[in-house]
Formats: C-alpha cells, sequence, structure tokens
C-alpha cells in the first residue's frame, strides 16, 4: 500500500515555497502572537517548507484555498508554535477567503488540530508505521485528509484527491501514492471500526479512551479526579466529549446597557438567544459575531463596548465576586491578574452601578493594553471608575501601596494564570502544548498571588481565587493550602453565589461537598472554571 522510499524526501516538485525553499517561505501570518514557550503538538520535526498561501508555485493547485490554508495554518501550530487561531485569522486574511471557505478552513484547521491524538493514532494503524518516521508534510497532509474523512461530510473521493493534489503542491510528489494509499485504507473502515482497533492495540483503558477522545492521558486522568471530587466521575466521557465540540459564541450583556439580556434576545430573534447560565449571558445563533454586535448596538441602542464576547463561565465567576455579599458604597475593588479584561469589562460595568471603583492590574504591558480597550465602553459610559496598571501581582505597587502606604481593597479578584484545562474546546492545540511539569511552577505563582491579595485585602472583604482549570492541585489543592496559610481567613459559599449570579438560580447543578463551585462545558455549557470565595476576618 504504502512506497515508503517515498517518505523523507523533502524536495519540492515545484522548486517555489511547495517545500524547495525551507526557509524562505512567507512567515507572515501564523507567527503573529505565536506562543514560542510550548514544545510542538505531538512532536513534529522542523524540516517542513515555507506557507503555501504565501509562496510562490510553478502551477495552480486544484484544490480549494481553504485546505491550502488549513495545512498553513496546521504548519504554523505543529512547527512554529504559533496559536491556531492568530494563524487561523492571519492566514484566511492572506488567502482572502470569503466566508463560506473562512469556515471550512476553520473546521479543518482546528478539527484537524483538536483530533490530532486520534488522527496520529489511525494513521500509524492504516499506514503501518509510527506517526514520527513519517515526513512531516506528509504527515500534515494526511492528517488533514483523515480528518475529513472520519469526521467531516467530505465525500471519500473528494477528501483523498484533494489531499493527494495537496501532497504534490506542499512536499514530496513521489508520496502522493502513499497518501493514497493510506487514506483510502483510512476511507475503508467506520469510525467505530477504527475505534476498536484503537482499543485493540492500546496499552490499557486509559490509553485507549485517550486516544479516541484525543486527549493526552494525564489530561483525561485529572479530568477524572476533579469530577471524582464531586462524585461525578461518570461524567468524565461526555466531559471528553464536549472539550471537542466549537462552542458557539457566547456574548456578556453588560451593566449599564439599558436593556436586559431576555429584552435584547427579543430585539434580535435571529441572531440572539437568552440561553445559558449567566444572568447576563447570551448565544449568537451564527454569523460573524462582530456583525451581529454592531447590529444590536445599533437597533437596541446599546453603547458601544457594553456588548461583548466571552464565555458565561467567565462571566458568572466575575459576578459572584459581586454578589458574594451586599457591596457597600465606595467600595475598592482590584483586579489582580487581569489581562486581557473580559472580567475587568464585568466589573467596571458593576462597581459603575454599585458606586465602587476598581483598579485593574497586568503584570504584561501588552496585556495591560488589552486591558484599556475592554474597558473603554465603560469608561464612556462612567469615566474614572477603572484604572489600568501593570506590575506583577506580587508587587506592593499593584495594589497601590507606596513606600509608607499600605492599600486594602473590599474585593480583589485573583484570575491567576493557570493550565488552561479548563478551556479546551475553544483552543484546538492547548491540550498538545500542556505538560504535568507545567504545574508546579503554575501552582506556586498562584500561592503567591493569592498571598499578596491576602495582605491586601480589608477585614470582611472578599478574595475571589478563580482559575479556567478544574484540576485540582490548581483548584482545591491551592485552596486548602491558602486556608492552612492564613489562620484568619475562611471560605465563602461561593457556589451560593455563582447560582446568584445564574438565570438558573438554585437549579444551577453545582453537586459536592465544597464550599468551592466548578463549571463544566458538559454540564453547563461553559469552559471549566473554579470559584473560590474565600473571606478575612
Ligand atoms: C487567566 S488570565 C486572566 C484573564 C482575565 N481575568 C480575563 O477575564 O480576561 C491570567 C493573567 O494573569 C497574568 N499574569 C501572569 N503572571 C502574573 C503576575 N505575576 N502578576 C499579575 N498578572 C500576572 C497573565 O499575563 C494573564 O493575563
Amino acid at each position: 500500500m504504502s512506497d515508503r522510499s517515498n517518505e523523507n524526501g523533502s524536495r519540492s516538485r515545484s522548486g517555489g515555497n511547495g517545500g524547495g525553499n525551507q526557509r524562505g517561505g512567507n512567515q507572515r501570518g501564523g507567527n503573529r502572537g505565536g506562543n514560542q514557550r510550548g514544545g510542538n503538538p505531538r512532536g513534529g520535526n522542523q524540516r517542513g517548507g515555507g506557507s503555501v498561501a504565501g509562496g510562490q508555485r510553478q502551477r495552480r493547485p486544484r484544490i480549494s484555498g481553504a485546505r491550502i490554508v488549513a495545512y498553513d495554518v496546521l504548519r504554523d501550530v505543529v512547527e512554529r508554535d504559533a496559536y491556531a487561531n492568530l494563524a487561523l485569522a492571519a492566514r484566511i486574511r492572506e488567502a482572502r477567503l470569503d466566508g463560506r471557505d473562512a469556515a471550512l478552513a476553520t473546521e479543518l484547521a482546528a478539527g484537524t488540530l483538536r483530533a490530532l491524538g486520534r488522527l496520529d493514532r489511525v494513521i500509524e494503524l492504516a499506514a503501518n508505521r509510527p506517526a514520527d518516521e513519517i515526513d512531516p508534510r506528509t504527515l500534515n497532509v494526511l492528517r488533514i485528509g483523515a480528518h475529513q474523512l472520519l469526521s467531516m461530510r467530505t465525500a471519500a473521493h473528494a477528501a483523498v484527491h484533494e489531499s493527494v493534489e495537496l501532497q504534490r503542491l506542499v512536499g514530496n510528489e513521489r508520496a502522493a501514492g502513499f497518501v493514497n494509499g493510506v487514506l483510502r485504507e483510512i476511507g475503508r473502515s467506520t469510525n467505530e471500526e477504527w475505534d476498536a482497533r484503537i482499543a485493540d492495540t492500546a496499552k490499557g483503558p486509559d490509553d485507549a479512551l485517550a486516544v479516541r477522545t484525543s486527549h493526552p492521558a494525564w489530561v483525561v486522568r485529572a479530568l477524572r479526579d476533579a469530577l471524582r471530587a464531586e462524585g461525578r466521575d461518570a461524567e468524565l466521557e461526555a466531559l471528553l466529549e464536549a472539550d471537542n465540540a466549537s462552542p458557539r459564541v457566547n456574548l456578556a450583556l453588560l451593566e449599564g446597557a439599558g436593556i436586559t439580556a431576555e429584552e435584547l434576545a427579543l430585539v434580535e430573534p435571529d441572531a440572539i438567544d437568552a440561553v445559558g447560565p449567566s444572568v447576563i449571558g447570551l448565544e449568537l445563533t451564527g454569523g460573524d459575531p462582530g456583525r451581529a454586535i454592531a447590529g444590536a448596538e445599533e437597533r437596541a441602542g446599546i453603547p458601544s463596548g457594553l456588548l461583548r464576547v466571552q464565555d458565561q463561565g467567565s462571566q458568572l465567576a466575575a459576578l459572584a465576586l459581586v454578589r458574594a455579599t451586599p457591596v457597600a458604597e465606595g467600595e475598592r475593588w482590584l483586579d489582580l491578574c487581569a489581562g486581557p479584561g473580559g472580567k475587568t469589562a464585568i466589573l467596571a460595568a458593576e462597581a459603575a452601578v454599585e458606586s465602587a471603583t476598581v483598579r485593574a492590574n497586568e503584570v504584561s504591558d501588552h496585556r495591560a493594553d488589552l486591558v484599556r480597550d475592554s474597558v473603554t465602553g465603560v469608561d464612556a459610559v462612567a469615566p474614572g471608575v477603572v484604572k489600568v496598571v501593570s506590575h506583577d501581582g506580587r508587587d506592593h505597587e499593584a495594589f497601590g501601596c507606596g513606600r509608607d502606604t499600605h492599600e486594602l481593597y473590599d474585593r480583589i479578584l485573583v484570575d491567576a494564570p493557570c493550565s488552561g484545562l479548563g478551556a479546551l474546546r475553544r483552543r484546538p492545540e492547548a491540550r498538545w502544548r500542556k505538560q504535568p511539569s507545567d504545574l508546579p511552577e503554575l501552582t506556586a505563582l498562584q500561592s503567591e498571588l493569592i498571598d499578596a491579595a491576602v495582605a491586601h485585602l480589608k477585614p470582611g472583604g472578599v478574595l475571589a481565587y478563580v482559575t479556567c482549570s478544574p484540576h485540582l492541585a490548581e483548584t482545591r489543592v491551592g485552596v486548602d493550602r491558602a486556608l492552612k496559610r492564613h489562620s484568619g481567613l475562611r471560605e465563602l459559599d461561593a457556589k451560593r453565589a455563582v447560582r446568584a449570579a445564574s438565570r438558573l438560580g438554585e437549579s444551577l447543578e453545582l453537586p459536592g461537598d465544597h464550599l468551592s463551585a466548578q463549571l463544566w462545558p458538559h454540564r453547563h455549557d461553559t469552559d471549566a472554571m473554579f470559584v473560590s470565595l474565600l473571606s478575612r476576618e
């Protein structure tokens, strides 16, 4: 079936950026904002050539622009550590794809990246060789082709034909037969049959589940542990499946908009639904979010910047801090890790009606600018409510303290840097970049940020410790350790506060004995946000 001797060549038939000039390709797109820290998802090696979309080639490919963009994005992410969403936006712009092709490119690239673990195992079984023995460019072509065969409704002959064409364009032309053979082999079995073969060849049940649902095995174990802490480990498969579905775009309608979420849904019945757990949350029914927001602002007379894209779990986390205890006039609030400012915007809008003020701190200057952008809408309707600064959250300056002054706050949000295991459905490549070895450094930083916040919390004040990770080391263990370190600290009922911020009220399902609240994609259709509320006696 396969032609192994053709596999490792890296020349391009065209001599252009299909592979000839390995470093001279157009690198503009994917490297903008590329995350240079992490390892490559699934460890692709670095031999691949430059951009297809931006390079020169000798003949026009007989393949769609969407597939070329998907291939370029895959390479940007796998080989250059780019963020998929940034690479996609840049490549789509560069290739000038229309809306339909942009949606196809997004599904091809994001879907392939999300499913990488399972696709690679299927390719290994079909090719009868380890994925790391396949030329990286050919492997990426196979991944995109296999994703179309297994998860999209692409006709098998079209998926195989276009993949062979793509291989001719981007890789070793002599491996086109190999691509053809492997993809035909993949297309001969159903998904269920492939899952059975995955199970038969797995190292054990956890490996089978991890590969079938395309998660690293350590992530599967961490998610199971977190569900077990609520007595809900039976929900593991539902959670892993939810991680593999692209979420609908959610919106937050901030205080000051002059209209409720339910009323706005009546004004925009074709574009917006008032569904989801957050009392200020909405869901877009489809289409371009920017256009939907602009249309809603105009028709409902909403001041610009008060209707924003935001996951409803994040909305609940920010609102829980405000709903934890009654707000007194003139309160001072602090958002310690504010970038890019989604929760700051909610806090600032709430502060404006509560006669409170917000100081928003973010360690990165660039992300502090994003916080400034995110609060322009609130600032326009309530000038001076929010101030943005940039310091390390462990330093006194973050809290506005001088050499002889010590500032205290009524409410502090520590939305801590974390592994992000709760937002895997949003970032298709993220699960392959995280390592268990990332955790000790993160949990140490989380503890230090909590300690700094506790030192600047007024007696009777409330600290919300929030992560977009359900990993117990970053959630319950971190909170329990903080309670041990600070004898004057006690935990408040975060479940009650989250329910108070939810349109579902008491029926918002938050099982388990802990006072903290854990949200889940499969159960609440939110990111897996963790919220603990702490108060100083
Ligand atoms: C989970 S994100 C916050 C998300 C934000 N609250 C929002 O809703 O848009 C964590 C943020 O903490 C910032 N950060 C990391 N280390 C920090 C530190 N030592 N002090 C302050 N902020 C830090 C990161 O740059 C990142 O922007």
